[in-house]
């Protein structure tokens, strides 16, 4: 039998190889787990050994040390000349190929095509009609149009119902009148709007004689397709910098009544008429389809963000040394300390969890969408509820495991050669864009109330929150019952959720009843509503991921996945503790047991850490970490990288002459009299 950890090779700095070796499980098996296919994970592997022989889509120096220029230049050229071997590399059907082939050779700071891919031509297939799909969707597909989503204006883009972008429609010539009224009705934030794109489908408040229709999407052609010079009436341009993703250029859109045909607002669900007769669509919000496609697929990017800074961390900890446990014996890899353990394996658990999860959301979002294209929108409100709450979760989340990933490399992870700062960056982008995750975790709020006053009302809810109305014990039955088992812990995780549900629902009854309005009630009540949500979708994480381990037929893999469960389940329920202490639901003992069981989960992963992030099989081409390096051989890796700083290029900088020497001299003179 060959090694089980698939990264193995000679030359590599024993230390971690001393790790690999200890690997209780094939990472490539596990792969397919994390990638949903074994196919898919060999498919990865396939793609990035592919572009590893094309030398032109290599990286010309570590991204860090680009000016912004420089990096929107960059990912401009590697997209053309990944256009030219597109075809050779991936299926351009499968989404998966896809955004890997974009990790590997552009990486996560963005490129022109980025809102292109993710939401211009999400929305097209959609919102458009057949007719407007001939005339757009398959030039964009073609690439010989660039689109983006422009929704988000400067003054609004949580609140919808707000936005003060108007598309006035004008029956005498069949037209809509798009104007930007006031400087906080500029569209801002787009990607790739500044400076890429020379189309964008941009969501408006739609009025017909005088009366507001709310938001809608029309398609507006934005620069000239051979200068790009903006069109007349149109001002378009970059945001500026940004904490991270500077290589894709976020714009900002002002629109001087300019006119577009009728025919140009996307009528797939939502029609106006020739004569400004207004036909509704199946659901209200259908719409809104392109935010609900991004946030479905949120949860795999952001396991994806996690599992890199964690692979980076975990793989640096094993040839960090430094200190000792036994005093006697030489100093310990990082990786030893139970601190560091601790910092870092629940957020490996956390990672496969997302995944897991975001498999789930994403099989429900493929229904959901394939129910609207017959008009069908019956589970639209369960798919919004969950990938609302898990979006603002998995983010969140992400957000805290990324920070504990730099800090568990010491000095060097705040390194840009780390490359985490920039994974972070990125990353919390997710908290913000989307939905903020406040106002998404009070749409997921919403859904429960209702479910909780059905529930009061005596009916039976299913789904989802089903377990709003299943049985319920008074006391835990974690370290009560003889065999171990997931179920006591799940049914722990939802004696929890539910009763914060019905504290947030009760609460809120009772303001209601006081006579307060609903708004301001719902207001008072919002910290406990983001409670209710947040505990509803950690639930909700833990039980898929249960459901993955238990349909897990190879043993050794299962074995592995269910010592990060394990680990999981332990974590999480401490985290959340106080809610079960507060009614009794758990107790001191338990509290003790669900403790030790989480130290104990510690040991059980520390052989296989590596393996673990190894089994998520990123390439040093697209992890771009120093520390990362799956060889192991960072300190001599981190002495060249420093070369690059241009700083380094000569010996003395001219500010020595311009400003430090006239300055010591000056010191030096004061001195002397
Ligand atoms: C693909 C790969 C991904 C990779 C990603 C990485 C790159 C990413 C690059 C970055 C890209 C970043 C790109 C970007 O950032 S694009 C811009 C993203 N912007 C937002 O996400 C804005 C957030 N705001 C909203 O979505 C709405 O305003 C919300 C939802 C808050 C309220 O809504 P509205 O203002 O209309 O208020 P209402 O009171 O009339 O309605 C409330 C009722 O409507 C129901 N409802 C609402 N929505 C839905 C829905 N969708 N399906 C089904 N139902 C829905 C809801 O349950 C409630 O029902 P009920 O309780 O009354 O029964
Ligand atoms: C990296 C990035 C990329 C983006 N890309 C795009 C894009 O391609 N296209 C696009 O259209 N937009 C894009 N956006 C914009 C993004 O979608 C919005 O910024 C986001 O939806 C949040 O809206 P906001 O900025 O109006 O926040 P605000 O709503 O102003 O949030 C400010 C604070 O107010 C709170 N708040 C607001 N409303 C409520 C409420 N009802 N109840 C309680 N609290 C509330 C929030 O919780 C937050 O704490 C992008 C943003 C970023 C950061």
């Amino acid at each position: 039998m060959g090694n089980l950890n698939k990264e193995i090779r000679d030359g590599d700095h024993p230390d971690i190889t001393e790790e690999r070796l200890k690997s209780t499980f094939d990472t490539h098996k596990m792969a397919a787990q994390i990638y949903n296919s074994q196919r898919a994970a060999d498919r990865r592997n396939e793609i990035t050994s592919a572009v590893l022989k094309i030398p032109e889509l290599q990286d010309i120096k570590p991204l860090p040390f680009l000016s912004r220029e420089e990096k929107v230049e960059e990912a401009a050229r590697k997209i053309g000349i990944l256009s030219e071997h597109l075809y050779d590399l991936v299926n351009v059907n499968d989404g998966a190929e896809l955004y890997h082939l974009n990790n590997v050779v552009i990486g996560g700071e963005g490129n022109p095509l980025a809102l292109h891919g993710v939401m211009f031509i999400p929305v097209l297939q959609a919102q458009a009609t057949d007719e407007q799909k001939k005339k757009w969707l398959y030039r964009a597909m073609k690439r010989e149009i660039i689109g983006t989503y422009a929704q988000t204006e400067m003054g609004h883009g949580s609140n919808l119902r707000k936005l003060e972008t108007t598309a006035t429609y004008d029956k005498a010539t069949e037209e809509f009148v798009l104007n930007s009224p006031t400087t906080t009705s500029m569209k801002w934030w787009p990607g790739n709007l500044g400076k890429s794109t020379n189309y964008a489908v941009v969501v408006a408040t739609l009025i017909i004689n005088e009366k507001d229709y709310g938001p809608h999407s029309f398609m507006v052609q934005l620069r000239d397709e051979n200068t790009h010079k903006p069109l007349p009436n149109i001002e378009v341009g970059d945001i500026g910098p940004k904490m991270a993703y500077n290589a894709t250029d976020n714009g900002f859109l002002k629109l001087n009544h300019l006119r577009i045909p009728r025919t140009n607002m996307l009528m797939k669900h939502v029609k106006v008429e020739k004569d400004g007769t207004y036909i509704k669509p199946p659901h209200a919000k259908m719409s809104y389809s392109a935010m609900v496609h991004v946030r479905a697929h949120m949860n795999n990017t952001m396991a994806y963000f996690l599992a890199s800074s964690l692979t980076i961390a975990v793989r640096y900890s094993s040839i960090r040394r430094q200190g000792h446990i036994n005093p006697k014996e030489p100093e310990v890899k990082v990786l030893e300390y139970q601190t560091q353990q601790h910092r870092l394996f629940p957020h490996i658990a956390r990672a496969y969890a997302f995944s897991f999860a975001g498999a789930e959301t994403v099989r429900l979002y493929e229904k959901v969408k394939k129910d609207m294209e017959s008009g069908e929108t019956e589970l639209m409100a369960d798919l919004h509820a969950l990938t609302s709450g898990l979006k603002s979760v998995v983010t969140y989340l992400t957000m805290q495991g990324i920070e504990q990933a730099r800090q568990s490399c010491g000095g060097h992870g705040y390194s840009m050669a780390s490359y985490i700062s920039e994974i972070y960056g990125i990353a919390i982008g997710g908290c913000t864009y989307e939905g903020e995750n406040m106002v998404m975790l009070l749409q997921l709020a919403r859904y429960l109330m209702k479910a909780a006053k059905a529930v009061k009302e005596g009916k039976k809810v299913e789904g989802l929150v089903g377990y709003l109305s299943a049985p319920d014990n008074r006391h835990s039955l974690i370290d009560r019952t003889p065999e171990k088992s997931y179920d006591t812990y799940l049914k722990t995780f939802e004696h929890i959720a539910r009763q914060q549900i019905f504290r947030a629902f009760d609460k809120l009854e009772k303001m209601l009843t006081s006579g307060l309005p609903h708004s301001e009630a719902w207001n008072k009540c919002s910290v406990e509503l983001t409670r209710a949500s947040r505990l509803h979708t950690r639930l909700f994480i833990a039980q898929a991921f249960a459901r993955r381990v238990h349909d897990v037929v190879d043993f050794h893999i299962k074995e592995a996945l269910d010592d990060l469960l394990h680990l999981h389940l332990n974590y999480e329920l401490l985290d959340v503790a106080s809610y079960a202490l507060e009614d009794g639901h758990l107790c001191g003992e338990q509290m003790n047991f669900i403790r030790s069981e989480l130290y104990r989960s510690l040991g059980k992963i520390r052989p296989n850490a590596v393996s673990y992030v190894d089994a998520w099989e990123l390439s040093d081409m697209e992890l771009r970490s120093v520390l990362g390096r799956r060889d192991g051989h960072v300190y001599e890796n981190l002495y060249k990288w420093a070369q690059n700083s241009s700083l380094n290029r000569t010996d003395v900088l001219p500010v020595f002459e311009k400003y430090l020497k006239p300055l010591m001299m000056s010191a030096r003179k004061n001195s002397k009299l």
